[in-house]
């Protein structure tokens, strides 16, 4: 299911030169490296294995390099290929790149030079083999693991891309970032990106909100004997436990700069150092990380790295809030209620239609876990096999209750909006005006509810009838 590129292709007729260029990628953590010194032996081998990189010698025997790269770029296009001159004489690298080379590497070719190129045409391979599997999955609509995203209850359009999106990319070395609001899932994504990335280790997860930099270090790379006082034993950091799994790092977002750049090199590099170590370990974990803030907003007042955003936002996906996805609410209330019932040992009440509509008119700012602790309050409440709205009504309230009031002041001064006010009914609106939309918009999005659309307004129902009975009698009058 991976589409990650690994098998790089070395084509020089020197064997000294594909020794060490195969050295430096190996050193480099690219391990599936074949060479081939006799220029007419490429086709052949092109044509029998699934090669993601091929790095082309130009002046070569037999076959020039020339040649090679003309027919390959034609007869397999998918294949990033990095010419290797003589010299860097102008003419010849345009001609290569015209002939649709990725990169040109002048000889004698630094290591470092190498590795960097290769490792750039494997990225843009793995980029350009997701987008064909991405593609492939939106036309079919399928799923290829469904079983990996079981613990998420949803049947929203949107989740489902998500999914597929997933599907795409977790097989890629490249870390993962689950961007969205408290409480909407991100953990049970990152767990769903773990089983699809099909990893034997560990699952293990570290929420660094309000970590310092010791603690984020400590916890996170382990500390060597003496590190620091009370360090009496040395400990092995939790990236080492993520060996050969996942490393989930939660609320990423709020980390200081000194761990920042130490995530940053950990991505990278792979590498990290114990606290209190000079001896740098590397670490072979999948890295999925998570934040409920703006990163973005977060770079402009400075407090989050840019150099660290574009080394994540490569492959991000955002889990949407619960109120653009109210499709779920019906099937997260039951999946609630029956889960609430099981713990408490009793059969799983049933529900009135209008709560779900109740619900709908809410604005969940904690999301699902947000419904969830809606209904583990309001199951043990229920004294009959139908679970009253009461409990849901209540804490809808008190949310609506604790919300900032807007700034009256700026209100008053919006001209727009009272240009808006008065457009609507040719003048500036009356008292009693006011109140019909607002009562008549409330009964709208409750579709009828009273009893939701006085939660809504902030009123009892029977305040509310009460009114509308007068506006009616108002109204005959
Ligand atoms: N689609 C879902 N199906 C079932 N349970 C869900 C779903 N989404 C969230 N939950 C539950 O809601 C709670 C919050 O989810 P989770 O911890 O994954 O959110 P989060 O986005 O990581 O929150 P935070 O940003 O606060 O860390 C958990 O108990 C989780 O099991």
């Amino acid at each position: 299911m991976s589409n990650s590129c690994r098998h790089v292709l070395l084509v020089d007729d020197e064997e000294q030169i594909l020794a060490t260029s195969k050295l430096a990628l190996e050193i480099g953590g690219i391990r599936e490296v074949s060479m081939i010194s006799d220029s007419r032996e490429v086709v052949p081998f092109l044509e029998a294995h699934q090669v993601s990189v091929l790095v082309l010698d130009l002046s070569m025997p037999h076959v020039s390099g020339l040649e090679l790269l003309e027919s390959v770029t034609r007869d397999y296009p998918q294949i990033p290929i990095i010419v290797v001159t003589a010299n860097d004489e102008i003419a010849t690298v345009v001609e290569c790149m015209k002939l649709g080379a990725f990169d040109y590497l002048a000889k004698p070719v630094s290591p470092g030079r190498l590795l960097t190129s290769v490792q750039k045409a494997l990225e843009r391979c793995t980029l350009s083999n997701e987008i064909t599997s991405l593609k492939q999955r939106l036309l079919s609509d399928n799923l290829e693991h469904p079983a990996a995203f079981a613990g998420i209850v949803t049947r929203n359009r949107q989740m489902r891309s998500m999914f597929q999106y997933l599907e795409v990319i977790a097989g890629s070395r490249q870390p993962i970032i689950i961007t969205g609001e408290t409480g909407v899932g991100k953990e049970l994504v990152a767990r769903a990106v773990h089983q699809l990335s099909g990893s034997k280790g560990e699952f293990i997860a570290l929420n660094a909100a309000g970590l310092d930099d010791h603690m984020f270090s400590d916890s996170l790379f382990g500390h060597k004997k003496g590190a620091f006082t009370g360090a009496d034993q040395a400990r092995e950091g939790l990236i080492a436990r993520a060996a050969g799994g996942t490393l989930f790092l939660d609320e990423i977002g709020d980390l200081n700069e000194l761990s920042q750049l130490k995530l940053l090199r950990l991505l990278q590099e792979r590498e990290y150092y114990p606290v209190g170590s000079d001896l740098t370990r590397k670490s072979d974990a999948h890295f999925v990380l998570a934040t409920n803030r703006d990163l973005q907003a977060r770079i402009a007042e400075g407090k989050f790295r840019n150099d660290l955003y574009y080394r994540l936002c490569g492959h991000q996906v955002q889990v949407p809030p619960l109120r653009e996805r109210k499709d779920d609410l019906p099937l997260l209330l039951d999946h609630f209620i029956r889960q609430e019932a099981e713990a408490l040992g009793i059969p799983a009440p049933g529900y009135p239609k209008e709560l779900v509509d109740l619900l709908e008119t809410y604005h969940f700012p904690g999301n699902v876990r947000e419904l969830q602790a809606m209904v583990s309050d309001a199951v043990p409440r229920s004294k009959s096999r139908t679970l009253s709205q009461e409990p849901f009504r209540q804490a809808i309230a008190t949310d609506l209750g604790q919300k900032p009031q807007p700034p009256q002041a700026e209100l008053k001064d919006d001209a727009s909006l009272l240009k808006k006010l008065e457009a609507v009914w040719g003048h500036f609106p009356t008292l009693n005006e006011a109140e019909d939309l607002l009562i008549g918009s409330a009964l709208a999005a409750a579709k009828g509810n009273q009893g939701i659309a006085a939660t809504m307004l902030g009123l009892k129902r029977q305040t509310l009838n009460m009114r509308l009975k007068v506006r009616r009698e108002a109204d005959n009058d």
